[in-house]
């Protein structure tokens, strides 16, 4: 049934994703701080890598005052449309294969030969670093995919996963700068990556890398990784360090998580919601995640109307076998532990690409009714739960949100609203 919290959660959900609209936020940055006029005989080269790739590229190309002389854009295969004035490429996510290595070289043959009165404008979302891809020297490209698996595989998280990859590859990294020199390169940066370190979004194509090989080394010994690495791999990571000073970008975040909260929160206190609380680092496991909303929800507790907002990105150990994703989990965790909850409230977890885990959801819609309701149909939600099947017990209490996908992608973020008893 829809109510005023349903309406509300639901539009401040919908400011989240707007707010990280690609084109909106490339046309928006170039509209407020246009690049510098290229000079007379100057080229201008733009590079789009990442699954925003094609509408960041297209705001591009409608704010530029002229076609570039190069505009090419590199995404994955689902998101691959025609764009006029613009060569659009497909490579491989999340593991690269020869299209992502074609498409490296493509870029690197673009930068090559530029001179300083030359321009170059990164348009950088996350998925870059699979998609395009330039192995160092004496590392092949099923090496590289190897490396790949296996990092997937470990659970690192993004920002260690990427020191690897940056010490495997010639534009990871700042690679891109290196490449163009001495063209003056700048960088508009959609994030994916809670907190937002620029050397790990995409990998950091243009800003000085995360870590040397020995730090990349190091970690994967750590990790218990090393042994499961290719010779070739280890013996480039054993190689001495090559000096190289990464000249700098104009690097400019143009939307993240962060960035969306912040949006969040001024829409509902123009709604009239008193913003208790903004949390911008929900990490780690669900359950803990869930605990930490509830902690905050009754260090909260107030006589007026509320809404805290979080956001960030949790992980679910997958102990069973059913169909879900970490913010219908989420919400199903929240569900459950509603009898801890004053007050009349309703939390929503959503993914702002639209879709959550392997399933048609962006993520769940919940109230201090939905356990009940569940149950009421004649299903379990603790076993649905103990299954990781979040989706079925939420879908049977009409609790969850869809919304298809969004073509933008922040990571998740939660809403709580409470009017007081
Ligand atoms: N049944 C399930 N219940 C809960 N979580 C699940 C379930 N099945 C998969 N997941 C989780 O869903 C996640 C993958 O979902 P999703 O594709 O939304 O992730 P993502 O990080 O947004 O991916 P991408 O990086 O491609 O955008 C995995 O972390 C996995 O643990
Ligand atoms: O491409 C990547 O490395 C991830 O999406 C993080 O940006």
């Amino acid at each position: 049934m829809t109510t005023p919290l349903t309406d509300t959660a639901l539009d401040l959900f919908h400011t989240a994703i707007a707010r990280a609209d690609p084109a909106a936020a490339v046309a928006q940055q170039l509209a407020r701080a246009p690049l510098a006029p290229l000079p007379t005989g100057g080229r201008r080269i733009v590079i789009a890598v990442g699954k925003a790739a094609v509408p960041m590229m297209r705001a591009a190309l409608s704010q530029l005052p002229q076609p570039p002389a190069v505009a090419l854009a590199i995404t994955n295969p689902e998101n691959l449309t025609e764009l006029a004035g613009a060569q659009v490429i497909a490579g491989a996510h999340p593991v690269p294969d020869a299209s992502s290595a074609a498409a490296g070289q493509q870029v690197l043959d673009s930068l090559a030969d530029l001179r300083a009165e030359d321009q170059v404008l990164m348009l950088i979302s996350g998925g870059g670093s699979a998609l395009m891809v330039a192995p160092a020297p004496g590392v092949t490209l099923a090496d590289k995919a190897a490396v790949n698996e296996i990092l997937l595989a470990s659970g690192l998280e993004i920002n260690r996963m990427n020191l690897v990859r940056q010490a495997l590859s010639r534009l990871k990294g700042g690679g891109i700068c290196r490449a163009a020199a001495p063209a003056r390169v700048t960088a508009l940066i959609l994030s994916d990556v809670i907190g937002d370190d620029l050397r790990a979004i995409a990998s950091g194509p243009t800003v000085s890398p995360l870590g040397d090989r020995k730090a990349a080394a190091a970690l994967l010994q750590t990790e218990g990784l090393w042994d499961k690495l290719p010779v070739s791999v280890q013996q480039a990571l054993s190689a001495p360090e090559q000096q190289q000073d990464t000249p700098t970008a104009d690097n400019i975040l143009i939307g993240s998580n962060r960035f969306s909260l912040d949006a969040m929160a001024e829409r509902a206190r123009a709604l009239g919601w008193e913003v208790a609380s903004v949390v911008d680092d929900l990490t780690g496991d669900v359950a803990d995640a869930a605990q930490r909303i509830l902690d905050t929800t009754e260090a909260a507790a107030s006589a007026h109307p509320q809404a805290l907002l979080f956001g960030g990105e949790t992980t679910v150990r997958l102990a069973g076998t059913g169909r879900g994703g970490r913010n219908q989990e989420l919400a199903l965790r929240i569900a459950e532990a509603a009898d801890q909850i004053d007050g009349d409230w309703l939390f929503l977890s959503g993914g702002t690409d639209g879709r959550d885990g392997p399933t048609e959801a962006a993520g769940g819609i919940v109230t201090p009714q939905t356990w009940a309701d569940i149950a009421a149909t004649g299903a379990d939600p603790k076993a649905l739960l103990s299954n990781n099947d979040s989706n079925a017990a939420l879908k049977a209490a009409g609790a969850l949100v869809t919304i298809g996908g969004t073509g933008t992608n922040v990571a998740d973020v939660q809403i709580f609203l409470r009017r007081p008893a």
